[in-house]
């Protein structure tokens, strides 16, 4: 039997501790804010943005969503991003991906104050990850969120074999580095990878974010696997679909999220809880 992981359940019992927090906050007259830049009109971030706008509201937080035209140069965003580093009703900053070709997107992760990193990919907090060095610090909210869900299943990744297929820096790097971090023993894999589902066979614990629509099937899950499908993909039909195929992985997956309604929701559940806590933390990232 397959039982399906519900990322929206987890979301709302995260986004309850947010909507405490915030309160919390509220009663010494601090409001989270969060700032989310977007460059150009793609469709799938206008959705990604609207979502999130929403929730912060919803939440009772300060949410400012700055949409700049397609050709905005990179020196144009960059002075948008040192207004909101010295903004102090700003506490989180994020820069919607994917990024026109003539804005060097490292560059941009650089400018953002580490202390505002809200998607935590500034060279300073992607080392403390990798250091899991001591104290406070944002870390990706995609990987955070699945580690949450793995934690609400009764998931714990110490002395299971991992693998992670994708290694962005939104997603696979920050992933295995959690994952490593809670012990298991983990492997990356990506398109070089020889013999990708001989790899996969091996995990316990399957997390796939490739962006390829049902690029790992249920032959090549080792049973009783806990299988996390990160894609955002279409299929044929332009129906929302993951990168597992989620069918073929019924009665073999031991634990398997759904897309929509899986790792989604908990990326922007932890997106909010990253927010309150950049404006909690004094002692983040100096
Ligand atoms: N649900 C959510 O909250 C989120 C969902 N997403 C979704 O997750 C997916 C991945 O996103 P992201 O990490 O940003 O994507 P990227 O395109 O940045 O990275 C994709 C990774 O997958 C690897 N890959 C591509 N094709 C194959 C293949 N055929 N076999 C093995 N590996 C392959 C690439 O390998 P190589 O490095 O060799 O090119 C790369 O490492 C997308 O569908 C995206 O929309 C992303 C963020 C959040
Ligand atoms: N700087 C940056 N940070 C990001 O975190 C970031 C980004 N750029 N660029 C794009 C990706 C993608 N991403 C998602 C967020 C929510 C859903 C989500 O809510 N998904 C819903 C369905 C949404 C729908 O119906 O289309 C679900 O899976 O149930 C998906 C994907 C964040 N990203």
């Amino acid at each position: 039997m397959t039982k399906i992981i519900d990322g929206k359940a987890v979301a709302k019992k995260v986004n309850a501790q947010t909507a405490t927090a915030v309160a919390e906050l509220a009663a010494q007259g601090i409001q989270p804010g969060i700032a989310v830049i977007i460059v150009g009109d793609d469709a799938a971030s206008q959705i990604y943005v609207r979502n999130k706008n929403r929730k912060a509201t919803k939440l009772g937080m300060h949410s400012v969503v700055r949409q700049l035209p397609a050709t905005t140069s990179q020196d144009e965003l960059l002075a948008i991003i040192a207004a909101y580093n010295a903004d102090d009703s700003i506490h989180g900053i994020l820069v919607q991906s994917p990024l026109p070709a003539q804005i060097n997107e490292p560059l941009i992760t650089m400018a953002i104050d580490p202390k505002k990193d809200v998607d935590g990919f500034h060279p300073t907090n992607v080392g403390k990850l990798i250091t899991n060095f001591p104290g406070n610090y944002p870390v990706a909210n995609t990987p955070r969120g699945i580690m949450t869900m793995l934690a609400d299943y009764g998931v714990d990744p110490a002395g299971k074999t991992a693998v992670v297929i994708g290694r962005s820096t939104i997603v696979g790097k920050p992933m295995a580095a959690l994952l490593t971090n809670a012990n298991a023993t983990v492997t990356i894999a990506h398109s070089k990878t020889a013999d990708l589902k001989a790899v996969a066979r091996t995990a316990d614990i399957l997390v796939v974010a490739t962006g390829i629509a049902h690029l790992i099937t249920g032959a090549d899950i080792k049973p009783g696997a806990t299988v996390i499908d990160v894609g955002m993909d279409r299929d044929e039909n332009g129906k929302l679909v993951g990168d597992v195929d989620f069918d073929s992985a019924q009665g073999i997956a031991g634990l398997i999220t759904p897309v929509p309604g899986g790792v989604g929701p908990m990326t922007i559940a932890t997106l909010m809880q990253t927010t309150v806590e950049l404006a909690k933390w004094s002692d983040v990232s100096e």
